[in-house]
């Protein structure tokens, strides 16, 4: 295991090219599998969590390849996956394990998910549930856990879903399922989630109706291959957004990243913290908007955090609540309870490691409350466990900036499920970070 060792203080200039959007490059691999034809994807992730899903269509008989910097993926069609002789191992990617029971769902031959032990820990029924109701049979463990096994060649039937949390990866998993489903399948959401699935499978050739919280699909022949260029991913982006936001006299440009408006809620919650931040050069990339995006150092104020903003940035808690210790006043985030079973309990954990480093902190079933230091240092040195959650990980790491000694950070392999390089990246741009090798 990898520890993260990072000397306090700093500041960050120049410009950060963050890698490929990690949603956006799990879904080019399984609509580019199910595809007729060949899809080149450009900008994909190449980390862990989609290696995994990358592997997992391998191991059901999808060839890919790598021509310069595409990833090529020769389309087997809607019927042609094979079954895998060996269960499939999806690691720690939580969004490649329920998309893939909603595909899995309609194959005609049986299979198995599993993945390591933060995914084994993570809720599954929210998807055994819905995928029940429309006539799979898939089951997890006693609590609804990995490793799920899902019989094949069980008709499927259009159901109108309405899950009790807005969530993309439940969206997308009964959408899939939809797919090979008799009749049309509808979603009604209780809040928006991120629309990735609907843009991509809009790009496939695969109609959609779409209203407020709303989609239906009907089940189509085929999915037509496209070519995919994946945006730089806003969540990791994030980790720099706040980084030179807190660091003094720091200005960073991120180029090409993702800002779809069911995603950009740490955009708009920095900017409502004060932070200074400008996008320029607003486009469409793939269906998706990007901008390119400018931060400089900014002096922050706490806020309150809720509603509708909580799943528009749901992976940028753990970089949020370190602007949020660094701001003037307090910030009070509720509405949250989804941060308690991601790869790790982020509310927990986030709330254990800040106060390890001095940060009044107090912690509510839905969120939390941070009373900002504005004054640099706003953190103590020592020693924070990650818990083996990369966001985790990544947030502490930046939080050395406004540190008045080193921080060390435990159990940092984990990084690279959705951002391999960090180290290297953050330290071009001004972090004092090098990655040891732990002792145990
Ligand atoms: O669909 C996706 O790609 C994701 C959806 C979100 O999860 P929920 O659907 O559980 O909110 C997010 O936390 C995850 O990192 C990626
Ligand atoms: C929650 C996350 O991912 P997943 O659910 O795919 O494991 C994340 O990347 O923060």
């Amino acid at each position: 295991m990898r520890r993260f060792r990072i000397e306090p203080g700093g500041h960050l200039q120049g410009e950060v090219q963050v890698p490929g959007d990690k949603s956006v490059s799990h879904r080019a691999v399984m609509f580019a599998a199910l595809a007729s034809g060949t899809t080149r994807v450009t900008g994909f992730l190449e980390s862990a969590d989609c290696l995994a899903t990358l592997a997992a269509f391998a191991a059901m008989g999808v060839a890919h390849r790598r021509e310069g910097n595409a990833l090529v993926i020769d389309g087997v069609g809607l019927h042609g996956l094979q079954a895998p002789d060996a269960p499939l191992d999806l690691g720690n990617a939580g969004t490649s394990m329920r998309l893939l029971s909603g595909l899995m769902a309609g194959q005609a031959f049986d299979s198995v998910l599993t993945g390591d032990a933060s995914l084994s820990r993570r809720p599954m029924a929210r998807v055994i549930e819905p995928l029940t109701r429309m006539g799979a049979d898939i089951r997890g463990d006693a609590a609804g856990r990995a490793p799920l096994h899902i019989r094949g060649g069980r008709p499927l039937r259009g159901i109108t879903y309405r899950p009790p949390v807005a969530s993309a990866q439940i969206k997308s998993c009964v959408l899939l399922a939809g797919l090979y489903a008799d009749g049309e399948t509808r979603i009604e959401e209780p809040g928006v989630s991120r629309d990735h699935t609907e843009r991509m499978l809009a790009a496939f050739g695969v109609p959609l109706r779409r209203g407020d919280r709303r989609v239906a699909l009907q089940p189509v022949e085929r999915l037509r291959a496209a070519d995919v260029a994946v945006p730089a991913d806003l969540s990791s982006a994030a980790f720099f957004m706040v980084a030179a936001s807190i660091a003094p006299d720091s200005e960073l440009r991120l180029p090409g990243v993702g800002i779809n408006p069911t995603r950009r809620g740490v955009i708009d919650i920095l900017l409502a913290m004060g932070a200074d931040i400008v996008l320029g050069n607003e486009r469409e990339q793939a269906g998706e908007p990007v901008a390119d995006i400018r931060v400089r150092s900014a002096p922050l104020k706490g806020i309150a955090i809720g509603g509708d903003q909580v799943e528009l940035a749901i992976d940028e808690f753990p970089a949020i609540f370190i602007a949020a210790a660094c701001a003037e006043g307090t910030t009070r985030l509720t509405g949250a309870a989804e941060l308690r079973v991601k790869e790790s309990d982020r509310i927990a954990v986030m709330a254990d490691g800040l106060a390890t480093l001095g940060v009044d902190v107090t912690v509510a079933e839905d969120g939390l409350t941070i009373v900002g230091r504005p004054q640099a240092p706003s953190f103590g040195g020592g020693h924070v466990a990650s818990h083996a959650d990369h966001r985790i990980a990544m947030a502490f790491a930046i939080a050395a900036l406004r540190a008045d000694a080193a921080i060390t950070i435990d159990d940092c392999d984990y990084v690279d499920t959705s951002f391999p390089g960090f180290v290297s990246v953050a330290a071009a741009a001004g972090l004092a970070i090098r990655s040891e090798r732990a002792a145990s």
